[in-house]
Protein backbone atom coordinates (compact mmCIF):
# COMPACT_ATOMS: atom_id res chain seq x y z
CA UNK A 1 0.00 0.00 0.00
CA UNK A 2 1.20 3.45 -0.84
CA UNK A 3 2.19 5.75 2.22
CA UNK A 4 0.82 8.83 0.36
CA UNK A 5 -2.77 10.12 0.24
CA UNK A 6 -4.37 9.35 -2.80
CA UNK A 7 -5.13 11.05 -5.49
CA UNK A 8 -1.84 12.10 -6.09
CA UNK A 9 -1.76 15.82 -7.05
CA UNK A 10 0.20 15.08 -10.21
CA UNK A 11 -0.17 11.78 -12.30
CA UNK A 12 0.96 11.77 -15.99
CA UNK A 13 -0.48 8.17 -16.97
CA UNK A 14 1.25 7.31 -20.26
CA UNK A 15 1.52 10.55 -21.98
CA UNK A 16 2.61 10.92 -25.74
CA UNK A 17 2.95 14.39 -27.08
CA UNK A 18 4.23 14.66 -30.79
CA UNK A 19 5.12 18.24 -32.66
CA UNK A 20 4.54 18.55 -36.04
CA UNK A 21 7.64 19.01 -37.53
CA UNK A 22 7.63 19.53 -41.59
CA UNK A 23 6.43 15.80 -43.21
CA UNK A 24 6.63 13.73 -40.27
CA UNK A 25 6.39 14.49 -36.41
CA UNK A 26 8.84 14.79 -33.71
CA UNK A 27 8.12 12.73 -30.46
CA UNK A 28 8.84 15.08 -27.77
CA UNK A 29 7.17 12.74 -24.72
CA UNK A 30 6.90 9.05 -25.14
CA UNK A 31 4.62 7.29 -22.83
CA UNK A 32 5.38 9.24 -20.05
CA UNK A 33 4.44 7.96 -16.40
CA UNK A 34 5.47 10.17 -13.54
CA UNK A 35 2.74 10.63 -10.14
CA UNK A 36 3.96 13.40 -7.59
CA UNK A 37 2.77 13.26 -4.84
CA UNK A 38 1.73 15.93 -1.58
CA UNK A 39 4.86 17.12 -0.30
CA UNK A 40 7.20 15.42 -2.40
CA UNK A 41 9.86 17.19 -4.50
CA UNK A 42 10.79 15.37 -7.80
CA UNK A 43 13.64 16.58 -9.99
CA UNK A 44 13.58 16.28 -14.07
CA UNK A 45 17.45 15.90 -15.16
CA UNK A 46 18.09 14.92 -18.41
CA UNK A 47 19.89 16.17 -22.16
CA UNK A 48 18.65 19.12 -23.70
CA UNK A 49 16.11 17.98 -26.15
CA UNK A 50 14.75 15.23 -24.38
CA UNK A 51 11.64 16.80 -22.85
CA UNK A 52 12.29 17.93 -20.06
CA UNK A 53 10.13 21.42 -20.81
CA UNK A 54 7.55 19.81 -23.62
CA UNK A 55 7.09 17.52 -19.57
CA UNK A 56 6.58 20.97 -17.72
CA UNK A 57 4.38 22.46 -19.90
CA UNK A 58 2.07 19.57 -20.38
CA UNK A 59 1.94 18.94 -16.63
CA UNK A 60 0.60 22.61 -16.71
CA UNK A 61 -1.99 21.81 -18.90
CA UNK A 62 -0.46 24.77 -21.09
CA UNK A 63 0.07 22.00 -23.60
CA UNK A 64 -2.60 19.01 -24.55
CA UNK A 65 -0.61 15.68 -24.90
CA UNK A 66 -1.63 13.76 -28.11
CA UNK A 67 -2.46 11.09 -26.30
CA UNK A 68 -2.82 9.77 -23.02
CA UNK A 69 -4.01 11.63 -19.72
CA UNK A 70 -3.26 14.07 -17.26
CA UNK A 71 -4.66 14.42 -13.75
CA UNK A 72 -4.43 17.37 -11.24
CA UNK A 73 -5.32 16.50 -7.96
CA UNK A 74 -7.92 13.67 -9.35
CA UNK A 75 -9.72 15.48 -11.87
CA UNK A 76 -8.73 13.72 -15.58
CA UNK A 77 -7.92 17.07 -17.66
CA UNK A 78 -8.20 14.97 -21.16
CA UNK A 79 -11.97 16.48 -21.59
CA UNK A 80 -11.74 19.73 -20.39
CA UNK A 81 -12.83 23.01 -22.27
CA UNK A 82 -9.71 25.51 -22.40
CA UNK A 83 -11.97 27.55 -19.89
CA UNK A 84 -11.92 24.94 -17.18
CA UNK A 85 -8.40 24.28 -18.11
CA UNK A 86 -7.65 27.69 -16.88
CA UNK A 87 -9.61 27.53 -14.31
CA UNK A 88 -7.78 24.64 -12.77
CA UNK A 89 -4.68 25.86 -13.48
CA UNK A 90 -5.33 28.90 -11.47
CA UNK A 91 -6.50 27.14 -8.35
CA UNK A 92 -4.44 23.77 -8.57
CA UNK A 93 -1.11 24.38 -10.25
CA UNK A 94 2.01 27.06 -9.43
CA UNK A 95 4.89 27.48 -12.35
CA UNK A 96 7.47 29.06 -11.80
CA UNK A 97 9.99 29.93 -14.76
CA UNK A 98 13.45 30.52 -14.90
CA UNK A 99 13.01 34.16 -15.53
CA UNK A 100 11.04 35.51 -12.81
CA UNK A 101 9.15 37.41 -15.35
CA UNK A 102 7.83 40.13 -12.59
CA UNK A 103 6.10 43.84 -13.68
CA UNK A 104 8.87 46.23 -13.52
CA UNK A 105 6.23 48.74 -11.64
CA UNK A 106 5.06 46.82 -9.04
CA UNK A 107 6.22 46.05 -5.67
CA UNK A 108 7.17 42.50 -4.40
CA UNK A 109 4.03 42.77 -2.35
CA UNK A 110 1.74 43.74 -5.45
CA UNK A 111 2.99 40.97 -7.59
CA UNK A 112 1.53 38.13 -5.18
CA UNK A 113 -1.76 40.50 -4.53
CA UNK A 114 -2.31 40.92 -8.58
CA UNK A 115 -2.49 37.27 -8.42
CA UNK A 116 -5.38 36.85 -6.22
CA UNK A 117 -7.10 39.95 -7.94
CA UNK A 118 -7.51 38.54 -10.89
CA UNK A 119 -8.70 35.28 -9.15
CA UNK A 120 -10.96 37.36 -7.87
CA UNK A 121 -10.17 37.13 -3.96
CA UNK A 122 -10.85 39.73 -1.82
CA UNK A 123 -8.10 42.65 -1.18
CA UNK A 124 -7.33 42.80 2.30
CA UNK A 125 -6.95 38.78 2.37
CA UNK A 126 -4.28 39.10 -0.01
CA UNK A 127 -2.75 41.68 1.85
CA UNK A 128 -2.29 39.30 4.80
CA UNK A 129 -1.21 36.25 2.65
CA UNK A 130 0.93 37.86 0.22
CA UNK A 131 2.52 39.55 3.54
CA UNK A 132 2.73 35.82 5.01
CA UNK A 133 4.56 34.67 1.75
CA UNK A 134 7.45 37.11 1.60
CA UNK A 135 7.87 36.05 4.68
CA UNK A 136 8.08 32.21 4.44
CA UNK A 137 10.52 33.23 1.50
CA UNK A 138 12.66 35.48 4.27
CA UNK A 139 11.84 39.17 1.91
CA UNK A 140 9.40 40.98 4.32
CA UNK A 141 11.95 43.78 4.84
CA UNK A 142 11.98 44.09 0.98
CA UNK A 143 7.72 44.09 0.60
CA UNK A 144 8.04 47.41 -1.00
CA UNK A 145 10.45 47.38 -3.12
CA UNK A 146 10.42 47.18 -6.93
CA UNK A 147 11.55 44.39 -8.91
CA UNK A 148 15.48 46.55 -10.22
CA UNK A 149 15.66 46.70 -6.51
CA UNK A 150 15.73 43.67 -5.69
CA UNK A 151 18.79 40.69 -6.71
CA UNK A 152 18.03 37.71 -8.75
CA UNK A 153 17.90 35.34 -6.01
CA UNK A 154 15.44 37.92 -4.41
CA UNK A 155 13.35 38.04 -7.44
CA UNK A 156 13.54 34.41 -7.62
CA UNK A 157 12.46 34.39 -3.96
CA UNK A 158 8.58 36.28 -5.17
CA UNK A 159 8.43 34.37 -8.23
CA UNK A 160 8.02 31.44 -5.90
CA UNK A 161 6.30 33.47 -2.99
CA UNK A 162 3.49 34.38 -6.16
CA UNK A 163 3.65 30.85 -7.20
CA UNK A 164 1.80 29.84 -3.70
CA UNK A 165 -0.27 32.63 -3.57
CA UNK A 166 -3.26 30.42 -5.39
CA UNK A 167 -2.55 27.41 -2.87
CA UNK A 168 -1.25 25.09 -5.56
CA UNK A 169 -1.81 21.42 -5.28
CA UNK A 170 1.52 20.96 -8.00
CA UNK A 171 4.17 23.12 -8.32
CA UNK A 172 6.12 22.98 -11.69
CA UNK A 173 9.76 24.76 -11.96
CA UNK A 174 11.93 25.26 -14.79
CA UNK A 175 15.67 25.38 -14.09
CA UNK A 176 14.79 28.39 -10.92
CA UNK A 177 19.01 28.43 -10.40
CA UNK A 178 19.91 28.93 -14.21
CA UNK A 179 20.74 32.75 -13.72
CA UNK A 180 21.91 32.57 -10.07
CA UNK A 181 25.61 31.73 -8.61
CA UNK A 182 26.19 28.94 -6.15
CA UNK A 183 25.26 30.02 -2.88
CA UNK A 184 22.07 31.56 -3.89
CA UNK A 185 21.22 28.51 -6.61
CA UNK A 186 21.90 26.62 -3.20
CA UNK A 187 19.51 28.64 -0.92
CA UNK A 188 16.81 28.64 -3.70
CA UNK A 189 16.51 24.52 -3.90
CA UNK A 190 16.57 24.32 0.14
CA UNK A 191 13.21 26.71 -0.14
CA UNK A 192 11.53 25.03 -2.92
CA UNK A 193 12.56 21.63 -0.79
CA UNK A 194 10.86 23.76 2.34
CA UNK A 195 7.70 24.95 0.52
CA UNK A 196 6.93 21.40 -0.60
CA UNK A 197 7.17 20.55 2.64
CA UNK A 198 5.32 22.64 4.30
CA UNK A 199 2.72 23.74 2.16
CA UNK A 200 1.99 19.90 1.28
CA UNK A 201 2.59 20.71 -2.61
CA UNK A 202 3.82 17.93 -5.05
CA UNK A 203 6.69 20.05 -6.91
CA UNK A 204 8.29 18.90 -10.26
CA UNK A 205 12.02 20.94 -10.91
CA UNK A 206 13.91 20.57 -13.86
CA UNK A 207 17.23 21.22 -13.11
CA UNK A 208 20.75 21.00 -14.65
CA UNK A 209 22.22 21.49 -10.78
CA UNK A 210 23.32 18.11 -9.96
CA UNK A 211 24.52 18.94 -7.13
CA UNK A 212 21.47 19.65 -5.50
CA UNK A 213 19.68 16.90 -6.47
CA UNK A 214 20.34 15.27 -2.53
CA UNK A 215 18.07 17.62 -1.47
CA UNK A 216 15.14 16.25 -3.76
CA UNK A 217 13.06 13.21 -2.99
CA UNK A 218 13.74 11.86 -6.20
CA UNK A 219 15.25 12.14 -9.66
CA UNK A 220 13.30 11.02 -12.97
CA UNK A 221 15.61 11.30 -16.04
CA UNK A 222 14.38 12.00 -19.55
CA UNK A 223 16.25 10.72 -22.58
CA UNK A 224 14.48 11.11 -26.10
CA UNK A 225 11.36 12.06 -24.98
CA UNK A 226 11.56 8.91 -22.22
CA UNK A 227 11.56 9.01 -18.41
CA UNK A 228 13.03 6.48 -16.51
CA UNK A 229 11.17 5.77 -13.03
CA UNK A 230 12.04 8.34 -10.52
CA UNK A 231 14.51 7.03 -8.50
CA UNK A 232 15.61 8.07 -5.02
CA UNK A 233 17.74 11.05 -4.76
CA UNK A 234 21.28 10.04 -3.51
CA UNK A 235 20.27 6.48 -4.35
N1 LIG B 1 6.81 23.95 -30.20
C1 LIG B 1 7.54 22.95 -30.72
N2 LIG B 1 7.39 22.57 -32.01
C2 LIG B 1 8.11 21.55 -32.55
N3 LIG B 1 9.01 20.82 -31.84
C3 LIG B 1 9.22 21.16 -30.56
C4 LIG B 1 8.50 22.23 -29.93
N4 LIG B 1 8.91 22.31 -28.64
C5 LIG B 1 9.85 21.35 -28.47
N5 LIG B 1 10.03 20.65 -29.61
C6 LIG B 1 10.93 19.49 -29.80
O1 LIG B 1 10.60 18.53 -28.81
C7 LIG B 1 11.79 17.92 -28.27
C8 LIG B 1 11.86 18.15 -26.77
O2 LIG B 1 12.08 19.54 -26.51
P1 LIG B 1 12.08 20.16 -25.04
O3 LIG B 1 12.16 21.66 -25.20
O4 LIG B 1 10.94 19.62 -24.29
O5 LIG B 1 13.44 19.58 -24.44
P2 LIG B 1 14.27 20.01 -23.12
O6 LIG B 1 14.74 18.73 -22.51
O7 LIG B 1 13.43 20.90 -22.29
O8 LIG B 1 15.49 20.81 -23.70
P3 LIG B 1 16.39 21.99 -22.99
O9 LIG B 1 17.10 21.36 -21.83
O10 LIG B 1 17.32 22.39 -24.09
O11 LIG B 1 15.44 23.10 -22.59
C9 LIG B 1 12.96 18.52 -29.06
O12 LIG B 1 13.26 17.66 -30.13
C10 LIG B 1 12.41 19.85 -29.56
O13 LIG B 1 13.05 20.22 -30.76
Amino acid sequence: MSAFPTPAPLDLVDVTLEYPDGTGTTTALDRVNLTAHAGQLVSLVGPSGSGKSSLLATAATLVRPTSGQVLIDGTDTTGLKDKELTALRRSKIGIIFQQPNLLPSLTAAEQLIITDHLRGKPARAARDRAAGLLDVVGLSASARKLPHQLSGGQRQRVNIARALMGSPKVLLVDEPTAALDHERSEAIVRLLRQVTTDFSVATVMVTHDTEFLPLTDAVATMRDGRLTAPVLAGA
